[in-house]
Protein backbone atom coordinates (compact mmCIF):
# COMPACT_ATOMS: atom_id res chain seq x y z
CA UNK A 1 0.00 0.00 0.00
CA UNK A 2 2.56 2.11 0.94
CA UNK A 3 4.76 2.99 -2.40
CA UNK A 4 1.87 3.09 -4.74
CA UNK A 5 0.26 5.89 -2.17
CA UNK A 6 3.52 7.54 -2.62
CA UNK A 7 3.67 7.04 -6.58
CA UNK A 8 0.17 8.04 -6.69
CA UNK A 9 1.29 11.41 -4.69
CA UNK A 10 4.41 11.99 -6.26
CA UNK A 11 4.17 15.16 -8.24
CA UNK A 12 5.43 15.18 -12.12
CA UNK A 13 8.63 16.07 -12.76
CA UNK A 14 8.56 20.29 -12.34
CA UNK A 15 7.32 21.51 -15.37
CA UNK A 16 8.97 24.92 -16.73
CA UNK A 17 5.70 27.07 -16.96
CA UNK A 18 6.22 29.98 -18.71
CA UNK A 19 4.84 33.41 -16.69
CA UNK A 20 1.98 34.76 -18.03
CA UNK A 21 3.39 38.11 -19.69
CA UNK A 22 -0.31 39.51 -19.90
CA UNK A 23 -1.64 41.16 -22.91
CA UNK A 24 -3.11 44.41 -23.98
CA UNK A 25 -6.46 44.80 -22.45
CA UNK A 26 -9.40 43.43 -24.89
CA UNK A 27 -12.46 45.45 -23.81
CA UNK A 28 -14.61 42.88 -26.29
CA UNK A 29 -14.20 40.31 -24.87
CA UNK A 30 -14.37 41.53 -21.09
CA UNK A 31 -17.93 42.60 -22.75
CA UNK A 32 -18.68 39.18 -24.18
CA UNK A 33 -18.28 37.19 -20.87
CA UNK A 34 -20.96 35.82 -19.63
CA UNK A 35 -21.75 33.65 -16.54
CA UNK A 36 -24.96 31.64 -16.02
CA UNK A 37 -25.52 31.30 -12.50
CA UNK A 38 -27.77 28.48 -12.51
CA UNK A 39 -26.24 25.93 -14.81
CA UNK A 40 -22.90 26.94 -12.83
CA UNK A 41 -25.03 25.85 -9.28
CA UNK A 42 -26.61 23.21 -11.24
CA UNK A 43 -22.95 21.40 -12.21
CA UNK A 44 -21.51 22.05 -8.62
CA UNK A 45 -24.51 20.62 -7.32
CA UNK A 46 -23.41 17.61 -8.50
CA UNK A 47 -19.85 17.50 -7.23
CA UNK A 48 -20.20 16.61 -3.43
CA UNK A 49 -21.93 13.16 -4.30
CA UNK A 50 -20.00 12.02 -7.52
CA UNK A 51 -16.75 12.30 -6.18
CA UNK A 52 -15.96 10.57 -3.17
CA UNK A 53 -12.35 8.92 -3.42
CA UNK A 54 -12.23 6.06 -0.46
CA UNK A 55 -8.93 4.64 0.82
CA UNK A 56 -5.78 4.87 -0.50
CA UNK A 57 -7.50 6.78 -3.26
CA UNK A 58 -7.89 9.00 -0.92
CA UNK A 59 -5.16 9.26 1.22
CA UNK A 60 -2.97 10.01 -1.99
CA UNK A 61 -5.58 12.72 -2.53
CA UNK A 62 -4.88 14.04 0.88
CA UNK A 63 -1.11 14.05 0.33
CA UNK A 64 -1.35 16.19 -2.54
CA UNK A 65 -3.30 18.82 -1.16
CA UNK A 66 -0.98 18.85 1.70
CA UNK A 67 1.80 19.86 -1.30
CA UNK A 68 -0.93 22.68 -2.41
CA UNK A 69 -1.19 24.54 0.59
CA UNK A 70 -0.60 27.90 1.22
CA UNK A 71 -0.19 27.53 4.75
CA UNK A 72 -1.27 30.96 6.54
CA UNK A 73 -1.63 33.07 9.30
CA UNK A 74 -3.46 36.28 9.14
CA UNK A 75 -3.69 37.46 11.83
CA UNK A 76 -3.09 40.85 14.32
CA UNK A 77 -1.93 38.70 16.80
CA UNK A 78 0.30 37.27 15.03
CA UNK A 79 4.15 36.38 16.61
CA UNK A 80 7.26 35.97 15.57
CA UNK A 81 7.21 32.51 17.55
CA UNK A 82 3.50 31.63 15.87
CA UNK A 83 4.77 31.99 12.17
CA UNK A 84 8.02 29.82 13.65
CA UNK A 85 5.46 27.48 14.50
CA UNK A 86 3.54 27.71 11.33
CA UNK A 87 7.29 27.14 9.22
CA UNK A 88 8.02 23.98 11.13
CA UNK A 89 4.63 22.53 10.49
CA UNK A 90 4.91 23.69 6.79
CA UNK A 91 8.14 21.56 6.46
CA UNK A 92 6.93 18.75 8.34
CA UNK A 93 3.47 18.57 8.35
CA UNK A 94 2.22 15.44 9.43
CA UNK A 95 3.47 13.57 11.90
CA UNK A 96 6.60 11.66 10.87
CA UNK A 97 5.44 8.36 11.97
CA UNK A 98 2.73 8.88 9.79
CA UNK A 99 4.10 10.26 6.50
CA UNK A 100 6.79 7.39 6.76
CA UNK A 101 4.24 4.73 7.19
CA UNK A 102 2.39 6.37 4.08
CA UNK A 103 6.21 6.60 1.86
CA UNK A 104 6.39 10.13 1.53
CA UNK A 105 9.07 11.42 4.17
CA UNK A 106 9.98 15.18 2.54
CA UNK A 107 6.60 16.38 2.18
CA UNK A 108 6.20 19.63 2.62
CA UNK A 109 3.42 22.57 1.89
CA UNK A 110 3.40 24.52 -1.26
CA UNK A 111 3.99 27.80 0.81
CA UNK A 112 3.65 30.05 4.24
CA UNK A 113 1.43 33.06 3.54
CA UNK A 114 2.24 36.10 5.95
CA UNK A 115 1.49 39.77 6.37
CA UNK A 116 5.19 41.69 5.33
CA UNK A 117 6.11 42.23 8.77
CA UNK A 118 6.12 38.27 9.67
CA UNK A 119 8.10 37.77 6.03
CA UNK A 120 12.06 37.87 7.63
CA UNK A 121 11.14 35.52 10.50
CA UNK A 122 9.40 33.38 7.85
CA UNK A 123 12.12 33.29 5.35
CA UNK A 124 14.59 32.69 7.67
CA UNK A 125 12.92 29.32 9.48
CA UNK A 126 11.81 27.96 5.81
CA UNK A 127 15.96 28.78 4.79
CA UNK A 128 17.58 25.50 2.52
CA UNK A 129 13.61 23.66 2.32
CA UNK A 130 12.47 25.74 -0.48
CA UNK A 131 9.39 26.50 0.49
CA UNK A 132 8.45 29.60 -0.87
CA UNK A 133 7.13 32.81 1.24
CA UNK A 134 4.07 34.16 -0.06
CA UNK A 135 3.33 37.89 1.43
CA UNK A 136 -0.08 39.66 1.50
CA UNK A 137 0.03 43.18 0.16
CA UNK A 138 -1.12 46.56 -1.21
CA UNK A 139 -3.19 47.24 1.52
CA UNK A 140 -4.68 43.95 1.97
CA UNK A 141 -7.58 42.85 2.89
CA UNK A 142 -9.32 45.95 2.10
CA UNK A 143 -6.52 47.23 -0.50
CA UNK A 144 -7.43 51.11 0.08
CA UNK A 145 -4.46 52.70 1.51
CA UNK A 146 -2.66 55.61 -1.16
CA UNK A 147 -1.87 53.57 -4.24
CA UNK A 148 1.64 54.46 -4.03
CA UNK A 149 1.78 52.65 -0.41
CA UNK A 150 0.30 49.56 -2.38
CA UNK A 151 3.21 49.38 -4.36
CA UNK A 152 6.28 50.24 -2.03
CA UNK A 153 4.62 47.27 0.10
CA UNK A 154 5.20 44.90 -2.82
CA UNK A 155 8.37 46.29 -3.11
CA UNK A 156 9.32 45.89 0.60
CA UNK A 157 8.14 42.41 1.14
CA UNK A 158 9.74 41.25 -2.39
CA UNK A 159 13.15 42.91 -0.80
CA UNK A 160 12.77 41.08 2.48
CA UNK A 161 12.42 37.64 0.59
CA UNK A 162 8.86 36.66 -0.53
CA UNK A 163 8.76 34.97 -3.35
CA UNK A 164 4.92 35.11 -3.61
CA UNK A 165 2.67 38.70 -3.56
CA UNK A 166 -0.76 38.20 -3.04
CA UNK A 167 -1.97 41.66 -4.10
CA UNK A 168 -5.86 42.94 -3.50
CA UNK A 169 -7.64 44.20 -6.08
CA UNK A 170 -9.66 47.34 -5.97
CA UNK A 171 -13.26 46.09 -5.61
CA UNK A 172 -14.86 49.35 -7.09
CA UNK A 173 -13.07 49.38 -10.08
CA UNK A 174 -14.88 45.73 -11.07
CA UNK A 175 -18.58 47.53 -9.32
CA UNK A 176 -17.91 50.60 -11.71
CA UNK A 177 -17.25 48.12 -14.61
CA UNK A 178 -13.71 50.69 -14.85
CA UNK A 179 -12.32 47.87 -16.48
CA UNK A 180 -8.90 49.86 -17.40
CA UNK A 181 -8.70 51.25 -14.07
CA UNK A 182 -8.31 47.65 -13.03
CA UNK A 183 -5.96 46.27 -15.75
CA UNK A 184 -3.77 49.56 -14.89
CA UNK A 185 -3.67 48.72 -11.54
CA UNK A 186 -2.76 44.76 -11.87
CA UNK A 187 -0.11 45.72 -14.68
CA UNK A 188 1.25 47.42 -11.97
CA UNK A 189 1.65 45.63 -9.11
CA UNK A 190 2.59 42.96 -11.77
CA UNK A 191 5.27 45.50 -12.45
CA UNK A 192 6.45 46.15 -9.23
CA UNK A 193 6.40 42.46 -7.99
CA UNK A 194 9.46 41.91 -10.46
CA UNK A 195 10.41 38.38 -10.11
CA UNK A 196 7.96 37.12 -7.64
CA UNK A 197 5.04 35.59 -8.69
CA UNK A 198 1.52 37.72 -7.80
CA UNK A 199 -2.23 35.96 -6.86
CA UNK A 200 -4.39 38.92 -7.79
CA UNK A 201 -7.24 38.29 -4.90
CA UNK A 202 -10.73 39.39 -6.34
CA UNK A 203 -12.49 39.24 -3.13
CA UNK A 204 -15.25 37.04 -4.77
CA UNK A 205 -17.79 37.89 -1.96
CA UNK A 206 -17.43 41.44 -2.96
CA UNK A 207 -17.91 41.33 -6.47
CA UNK A 208 -21.93 41.23 -7.15
CA UNK A 209 -22.53 38.56 -9.34
CA UNK A 210 -20.55 35.65 -11.10
CA UNK A 211 -20.10 38.01 -14.49
CA UNK A 212 -18.24 40.60 -12.62
CA UNK A 213 -15.76 37.43 -10.56
CA UNK A 214 -15.51 36.59 -14.87
CA UNK A 215 -15.13 39.37 -15.86
CA UNK A 216 -12.57 40.60 -13.43
CA UNK A 217 -10.72 37.43 -13.75
CA UNK A 218 -10.05 38.00 -17.13
CA UNK A 219 -8.92 41.38 -16.42
CA UNK A 220 -6.38 40.46 -13.78
CA UNK A 221 -4.96 37.84 -16.21
CA UNK A 222 -4.81 40.17 -19.25
CA UNK A 223 -2.46 42.31 -17.18
CA UNK A 224 -0.25 39.96 -16.03
CA UNK A 225 -1.61 37.72 -13.27
CA UNK A 226 0.31 34.25 -13.07
CA UNK A 227 -2.68 32.93 -9.75
CA UNK A 228 -6.08 34.85 -9.63
CA UNK A 229 -7.29 33.93 -6.00
CA UNK A 230 -10.56 33.64 -4.47
CA UNK A 231 -10.88 35.71 -1.32
CA UNK A 232 -9.02 37.44 1.60
CA UNK A 233 -10.34 34.99 4.26
CA UNK A 234 -11.92 38.11 5.95
CA UNK A 235 -15.02 38.79 3.82
CA UNK A 236 -18.19 37.56 4.83
CA UNK A 237 -18.47 35.08 1.62
CA UNK A 238 -15.06 33.61 0.86
CA UNK A 239 -14.08 30.53 -1.58
CA UNK A 240 -17.24 28.76 -2.69
CA UNK A 241 -17.40 26.16 -5.84
CA UNK A 242 -19.44 27.99 -7.53
CA UNK A 243 -17.55 31.50 -7.76
CA UNK A 244 -14.18 28.81 -8.55
CA UNK A 245 -16.31 27.18 -11.59
CA UNK A 246 -16.12 30.67 -12.90
CA UNK A 247 -13.06 31.22 -12.37
CA UNK A 248 -11.46 28.36 -13.78
CA UNK A 249 -13.63 28.67 -16.67
CA UNK A 250 -11.84 31.88 -17.03
CA UNK A 251 -8.34 30.59 -16.59
CA UNK A 252 -9.23 27.70 -19.54
CA UNK A 253 -10.62 30.09 -21.98
CA UNK A 254 -7.62 32.40 -21.34
CA UNK A 255 -5.06 29.07 -21.99
CA UNK A 256 -7.06 28.67 -24.72
CA UNK A 257 -6.71 32.40 -26.36
CA UNK A 258 -2.85 33.02 -25.31
CA UNK A 259 -1.44 29.56 -24.79
CA UNK A 260 -0.74 30.87 -20.92
CA UNK A 261 -1.38 28.56 -18.00
CA UNK A 262 -2.95 30.98 -15.16
CA UNK A 263 -2.80 29.65 -11.81
CA UNK A 264 -5.72 29.07 -9.29
CA UNK A 265 -6.42 30.02 -5.31
CA UNK A 266 -9.58 29.48 -3.65
CA UNK A 267 -8.97 30.82 -0.31
CA UNK A 268 -10.88 31.26 3.02
CA UNK A 269 -12.99 28.94 4.65
CA UNK A 270 -11.79 25.35 3.18
CA UNK A 271 -11.32 23.50 6.35
CA UNK A 272 -12.39 20.09 6.28
CA UNK A 273 -10.46 17.43 3.97
CA UNK A 274 -13.68 16.31 2.51
CA UNK A 275 -13.70 20.39 1.22
CA UNK A 276 -10.04 20.13 -0.29
CA UNK A 277 -11.22 16.54 -2.18
CA UNK A 278 -13.95 18.19 -3.76
CA UNK A 279 -11.76 21.28 -5.14
CA UNK A 280 -9.13 18.75 -6.44
CA UNK A 281 -11.96 17.03 -8.05
CA UNK A 282 -13.34 19.83 -9.97
CA UNK A 283 -9.80 21.59 -11.14
CA UNK A 284 -9.02 17.70 -12.47
CA UNK A 285 -12.38 17.45 -14.06
CA UNK A 286 -12.69 21.25 -15.73
CA UNK A 287 -8.60 21.95 -16.20
CA UNK A 288 -6.75 18.23 -15.83
CA UNK A 289 -3.69 17.03 -13.96
CA UNK A 290 -1.51 19.58 -14.70
CA UNK A 291 -3.17 22.27 -12.97
CA UNK A 292 -2.78 20.18 -9.92
CA UNK A 293 1.06 20.70 -9.34
CA UNK A 294 1.82 23.99 -6.71
CA UNK A 295 2.63 26.58 -9.60
CA UNK A 296 -0.86 25.96 -11.02
CA UNK A 297 -3.25 25.41 -7.52
CA UNK A 298 -2.77 26.51 -4.07
CA UNK A 299 -5.30 26.52 -0.94
CA UNK A 300 -5.20 29.40 1.10
CA UNK A 301 -5.96 28.02 4.09
CA UNK A 302 -5.26 28.64 7.67
CA UNK A 303 -6.82 25.24 9.42
CA UNK A 304 -7.22 22.97 6.48
CA UNK A 305 -3.91 20.73 7.22
CA UNK A 306 -5.30 20.32 10.84
CA UNK A 307 -8.14 18.23 9.28
CA UNK A 308 -5.77 16.29 6.93
CA UNK A 309 -3.76 15.74 8.81
CA UNK A 310 -6.33 13.72 11.60
CA UNK A 311 -7.82 12.18 8.28
CA UNK A 312 -4.75 10.72 7.41
CA UNK A 313 -4.02 9.38 10.93
CA UNK A 314 -7.52 7.59 10.85
CA UNK A 315 -5.96 6.04 7.86
CA UNK A 316 -3.20 4.61 9.02
CA UNK A 317 -3.58 3.96 12.36
CA UNK A 318 -7.49 3.53 12.14
CA UNK A 319 -8.25 6.14 15.32
CA UNK A 320 -9.25 9.72 14.83
CA UNK A 321 -7.08 11.60 17.70
CA UNK A 322 -9.13 15.51 18.89
CA UNK A 323 -8.82 18.10 16.77
CA UNK A 324 -6.44 19.99 19.08
CA UNK A 325 -3.70 18.03 18.48
CA UNK A 326 -3.48 19.55 15.34
CA UNK A 327 -3.03 22.77 16.18
CA UNK A 328 -1.15 25.09 13.33
CA UNK A 329 0.40 27.94 15.48
O1 LIG B 1 -5.47 33.29 2.08
C1 LIG B 1 -5.81 32.61 3.01
C2 LIG B 1 -6.97 32.86 3.88
O2 LIG B 1 -6.85 34.06 4.57
C3 LIG B 1 -7.12 31.75 4.86
O3 LIG B 1 -8.44 31.70 5.28
P1 LIG B 1 -8.90 30.69 6.45
O4 LIG B 1 -8.28 31.21 7.70
O5 LIG B 1 -10.38 30.78 6.44
O6 LIG B 1 -8.40 29.33 6.12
Amino acid sequence: MESHIAERSAQLPQLAEPRNPGMELDLDWVAAVQANTSAIERRCATLPGRRSVKKDHQAAWLLKAISLIDLTTLSGDDTEGRVRRLCAKARQPVNAGILRSLGMEGLTTGAVCVYHDMVPTAVKALEGTGIPVAAVSTGFPAGLSPFHLRLAEIGESVSAGAEEIDIVISRRHVLTGNWQALYDEMKAFRLACGEAHVKAILATGELGSLRNVARASLVCMMAGADFIKTSTGKESINATLPVSLVMIRAIRDYYDRTGYRVGYKPAGGISKAKDALMYLALMKDELGHRWLQPDLFRFGASSLLGDIERQLEHHVTGAYSAGYRHSMG
